[in-house]
């Protein structure tokens, strides 16, 4: 399968780039950056850290959408709304790890979902999206006298909050209870807030360092349960991506998730 890398010079346009280098039945059809950047002409491989594969990073989307079986994005809510609309066109799947999507970009990229195949998750490693179901599981059995609170620390640069995968637990926490996340999520607590109301969904996000990315889950009652994640390397996300980027193929046009690529519904969880 022929994939390209958008965002090829970013944290995880890096680790996908090495990622699809070492997966048998996939080559690295090329890699996208914006106009005016550095990254322009420049061999992925070698922008990775890997030997040069003899391709040069772009800014031809048009070109590269056209000689590409799917593409794997991980760029910024804006950009990938515009991508979704060129992979519709060319027919090929669309592989969304951006996060940080405003409401109308969410409608825009399911009515491209109804020409492609899109597989979206705010985190596509096993291990958060296992999290979830466990999440959601958790949920349903524990009753509205157990507080939900969603915690998250990220590195410095990370520009959204609730981070992509907060969202998913929180989705998946709602899911459990039976709830709309919508009217029972708080986002944030600053001065007199009064006391905690009973069934809200809380998120507190941490920023710093290096941090790829960790995550918790607290269940608060009488007694505590926690339910986490620590990710210490971006290659868990970009396998995911790969992984659904090859599962996608051939499918009918869709908006899916990471769990329909691991099977996690089927699994019951
Ligand atoms: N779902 C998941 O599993 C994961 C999701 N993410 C998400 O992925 C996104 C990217 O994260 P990260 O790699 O850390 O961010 P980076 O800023 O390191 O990388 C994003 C790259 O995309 C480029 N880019 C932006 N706009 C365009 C465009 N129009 N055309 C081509 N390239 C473009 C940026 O260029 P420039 O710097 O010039 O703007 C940059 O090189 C974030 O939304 C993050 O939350 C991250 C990890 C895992
Ligand atoms: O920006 C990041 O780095 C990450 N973003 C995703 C998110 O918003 O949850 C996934 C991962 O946690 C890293």
């Amino acid at each position: 399968m022929r994939i390209a890398v958008l965002g090829a010079a970013g944290r995880m346009g890096q680790a996908l780039t090495r990622t699809l280098a070492e997966t048998p039945g996939c080559t690295v059809a090329g890699g996208l950056e914006a106009e005016g950047s550095p990254a322009i002409g420049q061999d992925i491989g070698t922008l990775a850290g890997l030997d040069p594969l003899g391709v040069a990073i772009t800014d031809d989307a048009l070109h590269l959408f056209a000689h590409a079986d799917g593409v794997l994005d991980f760029t910024s809510p804006a950009a990938t709304v515009a991508f979704a609309g060129l992979a519709a066109q060319a027919r090929i799947v669309h592989v969304i790890g951006t996060t940080g999507f405003s409401e109308d970009d969410l409608i825009k990229l399911e009515a491209a979902a109804r020409h492609a195949v899109i597989v979206k998750a705010g985190n596509m490693s096993m291990g958060v999206n296992l999290l979830a179901a466990l999440t959601a599981r958790v949920a349903a059995t524990l009753g509205p006298e157990f507080d939900i609170e969603i915690l998250e620390m990220h590195h410095r640069h990370k520009r959204d909050a609730p981070s992509g995968t907060s969202l998913m637990l929180g989705a998946a926490a709602a899911k459990g209870r039976e709830v709309s996340l919508a009217e029972h999520s708080v986002r944030t607590r600053d001065g007199e807030t009064g006391p905690r109301r009973t069934g809200d969904i809380g998120f507190a996000a941490l920023r710093g360092g290096d941090v790829v990315g960790e995550h918790r889950v607290i269940f608060a009652g009488r007694e505590r349960i926690e339910l986490a994640h620590i990710a210490s390397d971006r290659g868990i996300f970009a396998r995911g991506a790969v992984t659904a980027a090859l599962w996608g193929r051939g499918k009918s046009p869709g908006l899916y998730s990471m769990a329909d690529v691991l099977g996690l519904q089927v699994l019951g969880l």
